[in-house]
């Protein structure tokens, strides 16, 4: 290995309490929120099918001519209680909003910053009403903040003269003043999510990344740091030269999930996940019809699907300038809530089970609980189960405790009976099982 004085400042997994909550939550919800959902991806009559909060870069608006848009940032449907309501109902256990998108403009009245809420005819701190509201229902809040600040002139893309160097310099204390007062003013915030940290710039100022991690760490004790955040002394993200994971845990998997066979290694790692319902909308955009909008048994999927690989997901949700959100959230949030309600268990402090991925669907597994999650029933009404050397199925069971039968058929090999009445949807079986390594067993490998 090569001696790095900006790497991976930890082997391994986070054992602490405060991790064990971040991953246990499993399931959460990203909101983006900021001036870009005033326009919602149209601007001087024209409609941009890219990403709504990236409508400033597409549109080619000058900044001074984009923060206009804060003379129009009034939410009068804004309500924190609703929204956290909405969370609470969609049986998701964190948040993760937008303080500051790469438009610069701050959902908090930051004293460093001349464009924030304060400056708005809104002018209450919408962050801290979220906080609290979201708090209040039990909810974790995560922090999401771009680096990259599309408004601050002494922002760089890269470092390449004497002035450079000073400008960005200044930006790097601008960041830092940023950073230091939300961990001040909201100290019950659990994670800070980077974004915003992938141009040249900041991999010069791998020291600066390190730097933040170690910063918020002192301040808030427990709190977690994304892997985007950090470059190495080489520039290296995420991993670093070492190829050692940085920060707490990975968060390269934006729109896009590990395949559950090729890619089983991130089970040795923490990693989060996060999705937009839209092919590729964060912020909110006017016209949902330009791309494909998931169903919300699509979201499930990609939910279970991270959990059973021992990472959480993120689900976006993009308000609307109003305050309130388009019914197409409102009924996703309805949906997905509606089945983690019944079939929570299996999400909620679930892990990686490390048994072979069959067709029908997804395992994951807390303690002794080994859970089927089955979306793809077979036309056999048999799901047929796979066990590593020494492990035993015994039972297999709905979760109101009907037994649905598990018959042996070979070597560490089962099928486990569909229900007589097959469910309306994706539906959970829960199985039994004996562990003993020291085994033996009647069956004999052909001769081949
Ligand atoms: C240039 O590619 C991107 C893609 C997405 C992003 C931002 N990350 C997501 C979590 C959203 O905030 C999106 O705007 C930034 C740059």
């Amino acid at each position: 290995e090569i001696s790095l004085k900006y790497g991976a400042d930890r082997l391994g997994k986070r054992h602490d309490d405060s991790m064990r909550k971040f991953r246990d939550n499993r399931l959460g919800a990203f909101i983006h929120w900021g001036l870009y959902a005033i326009p919602g991806g149209e601007w001087n009559g024209k409609v941009y099918n890219g990403a709504a909060e990236w409508l400033k870069s597409w549109a080619k608006v000058p900044a001074d001519e984009w923060l206009k848009l804060m003379d129009q940032w009034n939410p009068e449907k804004f309500n924190a209680k609703a929204w956290a309501k909405m969370a609470k109902k969609m049986g998701v256990k964190y948040v993760k909003i937008t303080t500051k998108h790469h438009e610069g403009f701050c959902l908090w009245p930051s004293k460093y910053s001349q464009y924030t809420v304060a400056q708005t005819p809104y002018k209450k701190d919408i962050l801290g009403e979220l906080i609290k509201a979201y708090n209040d229902e039990g909810i974790d809040v995560h922090f999401y903040f771009s680096v990259m600040d599309w408004s601050h002139p002494d922002y760089r893309y890269d470092i390449k003269s004497k002035e450079d160097e000073a400008a960005f310099n200044r930006f790097l204390e601008f960041t830092d003043n940023q950073l230091k007062e939300l961990a001040t003013r909201y100290p019950t915030v659990k994670d800070f999510w980077f974004d915003g940290t992938w141009d040249a710039s900041i991999k010069k100022n791998g020291w600066w990344t390190a730097h933040v991690e170690q910063m918020l760490k002192d301040m808030l004790p427990g709190v977690t740091i994304n892997s985007r955040l950090r470059a190495d002394d080489y520039g290296k993200r995420h991993f670093d030269s070492n190829g050692h994971l940085m920060g707490d845990y990975e968060s390269g998997y934006e729109r896009r999930l590990p395949d559950p066979v090729k890619d089983v290694k991130v089970t040795r790692w923490d990693w989060e996940a996060c999705m937009t319902v839209p092919e590729n909308q964060w912020g909110y955009h006017k016209d949902w019809s330009i791309s494909y909008v998931k169903t919300p048994l699509e979201v499930l999927e990609r939910i279970v699907h991270a959990v059973s690989m021992g990472g959480n997901m993120v689900v976006n949700f993009g308000p609307q300038a109003d305050g309130d959100f388009r019914h197409e959230e409102k009924e996703l949030a309805d949906a997905i809530g509606k089945w983690m309600q019944e079939y929570g268990e299996c999400i909620y402090g679930c892990d990686y089970a490390g048994w072979d991925k069959q067709s029908w669907g997804y395992y994951t597994r807390k303690g002794k609980d080994v859970y089927m999650v089955v979306f793809n029933p077979p036309y056999s009404k048999l799901l047929v189960v796979k066990t590593p050397k020494g492990t035993k199925v015994t039972k297999a069971v709905l979760l109101d405790g009907k037994d649905i039968g598990v018959k042996e058929t070979a070597r560490n090999e089962y099928n486990v009976n569909m229900p007589a009445k097959a469910p309306a949807g994706p539906f959970v079986i829960k199985l039994q099982i004996e562990e003993d390594a020291s085994v033996t067993d009647k069956y004999r490998d052909a001769l081949t």
